[in-house]
């Protein structure tokens, strides 16, 4: 039996564009709930990306005067799966693979002889047919086509049981198949009331599970133009419609009016009608010409752009504007350091996202991967039962991640029902003090036993001396031990408001919700410099689109007929256009765009720009740049009142 979305006996669907007043509604539900004899702990707040659910707690605080629980489906799945009946049910260990792990599962994966490129095509297909629930309960179906595929999708599965991984996208699936399948486990985990916000930034099992979390009511705000991929990977537009068919007494809140200045209500009605044709229209956008509101800045090259952006910014502030109502939005990592840069210059505090995953490094480099190889010393430290964390630990400087010695230990432990901590214990205890020089299995002991040591060598330690204790143990020295000490303390810092405790599993369990989604610190008195999906559940008085450059955004793949197919291009246009719609439509004061005409031609290939012309400019070839193509879709025109 297909698996179909569980109803609620009271369901409240909030609709409605970017900026109009979804999330607002749902804090007055809330509000009015509590009124009405709901106790706090009764309900449950679920929100698209752990900033937004922080930024709806306080929201929530604010106006109830109690603390209601704000989270994430992937908590609320983590912490089922990591229960000891989760961990039976799922065969694994309530763990989720991060970006660094994933590197080396992708290493084992490569034993199956497919060429990359159509390896990564099939998990795509694994994963969004994993979202979409395409198994039923028992985890049985037919998806599968016997052979190449059914075998890629076995070995997949058997390295995750293997190392008690869980993958990010079947993690909500997993949620949905245990509480179905464990009545009692369900109860235990239901609140009366869940409010679930931005619900089309879901995956479909995610929706679900916010769904069977709800035993007596449930309200979800949501709006089918703004589906973007922020936290959960394939978000699900189409379960707005699965919601209204599953509850056919759902009550129906449509909101149309924008909050948003004249400029982002003026782009967010052009968008809209391009990202979901037919969806409501945005009304009554206030009176002010919504050129009022809107400013474009374009600039001779990059660096009088990145000080244009700083200007706009100090114009901002020196309007009264709070710091952390201005935002940034960058498409491009690179023009986020360049315009923290130039904000710096100005003495200008500015805060952007904690963003683990790009400086983790290559693990076939022991330097250039020191940061993960702290992070899985960490992790070890922890939990020395951690057989995710052994396999990045044993893979670490060896060019394949010593892959085809773990596939003869992955043989084994399927032919022995044992672990893989079980099989690295039993090969160390088996293998002569001076192990198996220059082995495959030789390397992985010495690995696993250099390991134990360091970790009992930490016994004990917390915060900044176990850290300290664990990169000297590793031997980093220099620039790259700093670089390294310094990104695992900011990945294992507490959340603004969040509890300081520092022993090894806190730290190790911060560092791991970290590296599963970039999200801000303390940005009280800082203006924040982010990417679009750093925006979801913020609404800035000014908003900055930074480097909006064709080649940034969209990228310069859009336009290479060799690299994209029509029919991709369509695509590529039809996700920028809801990105920057959900985005561009939220500013309350002012929209600001900002470009350059020109680059150097080295720099241009370095950031992958799309370039027109070139020329010779004092010895120097420089390559002119263009707006956006989709400036024309945001720029308000003089006629246009909204
Ligand atoms: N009734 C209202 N009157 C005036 N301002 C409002 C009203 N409702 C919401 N706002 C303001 O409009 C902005 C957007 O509100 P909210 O976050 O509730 O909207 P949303 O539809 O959830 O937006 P988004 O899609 O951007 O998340 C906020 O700054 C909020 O304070």
């Amino acid at each position: 039996m297909a698996i179909e979305l569980t109803p609620t006996p009271e369901a409240v669907l909030v609709e409605g564009a970017v900026g109009c007043g979804k999330t607002t509604r749902l804090v007055e539900r809330a509000a009015a709930l509590l009124e009405g004899g709901a106790a706090p702990s009764d309900l449950l707040v679920l929100a698209a990306t752990p900033d937004a659910a922080r930024m709806l707690a306080a929201r929530l605080e604010a106006a109830c005067g109690a603390a209601v629980e704000a989270t994430c489906v992937r908590e609320v799945a983590l912490g089922l799966l990591a229960t000891e009946g989760g961990r039976a049910f799922s065969d694994r260990a309530g763990r989720l693979v991060t970006p660094v792990e994933m590197g080396f599962i992708m290493e084992d994966m490569k034993t199956c002889g497919l060429k990359n490129r159509r390896l990564k095509e099939m998990l795509k297909f694994f994963y969004r047919s994993w979202t979409e629930l395409v198994e039923d309960a028992d985890g049985n179906a037919d998806w599968l086509l016997a052979g190449e595929e059914a075998d890629v999708h076995g070995l997949l599965k058997g390295i995750l049981d293997f190392t008690g991984g869980i993958l990010e996208p079947e993690l909500s699936a997993l949620a949905v198949r245990y509480l179905l399948a464990d009545g009692e486990a369900l109860a235990g985990a239901q609140r009366a009331h869940v409010l679930v916000d931005d619900y089309q930034m879901l995956s479909r099992a995610s929706q679900h599970v916010a769904n069977l979390l709800a035993r007596d009511s449930i309200a979800v705000a949501a709006d089918p133009a703004a589906v973007v991929e922020v936290f959960d990977s394939y978000p699900y537009g189409e379960g707005v419609g699965e919601f209204t068919q599953a509850n056919a007494d759902c009550e129906r809140i449509v909101l149309t009016e924008s909050h948003a200045c004249g400029a982002a209500a003026h782009a967010a009605s052009r968008l809209r009608e391009d990202a979901a044709p037919g969806a409501p229209e945005i009304t009554g956008v206030g009176d002010a010409p919504a050129t009022d509101s809107f400013t474009a800045r374009e600039s001779a090259d990059p660096a009088a752009e990145v000080a244009a952006v700083a200007e706009a910014v100090e114009a901002a502030l020196g309007a009264g504007c709070a710091p952390e109502d201005v935002y940034v939005l960058t498409f491009h990592p690179a023009w986020m350091r360049q315009v923290l840069r130039a904000l710096a210059a100005r003495d200008i505090a500015a805060a952007a996202p904690v963003e683990g995953r790009l400086s983790v490094g290559d693990y076939r480099d022991l330097d250039r991967c020191a940061p993960a190889r702290l992070l899985a010393a960490l992790d070890l430290a922890a939990d020395p039962a951690n057989a995710l964390a052994w396999r990045s630990w044993c893979g670490f400087g060896d060019y394949l991640a010593n892959s085809a010695a773990f596939a003869d230990m992955r043989a084994g432990a399927a032919a022995e029902g044992a672990g893989l901590v079980a099989l690295l214990e039993e090969a160390s205890a088996a293998a002569p003090a001076e192990g198996f020089p220059n082995t495959g299995i030789g390397r992985i002991v010495d690995a696993y036993r250099a390991g134990r040591e360091l970790v009992a060598s930490v016994q004990g330690l917390e915060g900044d001396g176990l850290l300290d204790a664990l990169a000297a143990g590793l031997g980093l020295e220099g620039d790259g031990a700093a670089r390294a000490r310094a990104l695992v303390g900011a990945l294992t810092a507490p959340a603004p408001g969040e509890e300081g405790g520092t022993d090894a599993a806190t730290l190790s369990r911060r560092a791991r919700r970290a590296l599963g989604g970039a999200a801000f610190g303390d940005t009280a008195g800082r203006v924040l410099v982010g990417a679009p999906e750093h925006l979801v559940g913020r609404s800035p008085a000014v908003l900055v689109l930074a480097g909006f450059v064709n080649g940034f955004f969209p990228s310069r793949d859009y336009f290479d007929a060799t690299v994209m197919t029509p029919d991709k291009q369509k695509l590529a246009r039809a996700t920028d256009i809801r990105r920057l719609y959900a985005a561009a439509g939220k500013p309350t004061e002012r929209l600001v765009a900002s470009w350059f005409t020109s680059i150097d031609l080295v720099g241009a290939e370095q950031l992958k720009l799309e370039i027109g012309r070139v020329r010779l400019r004092r010895g120097e070839r420089i390559a002119t740049t263009s707006p956006s193509i989709y400036l024309k879709e945001i720029e308000p025109t003089e006629d246009q009142s909204a």
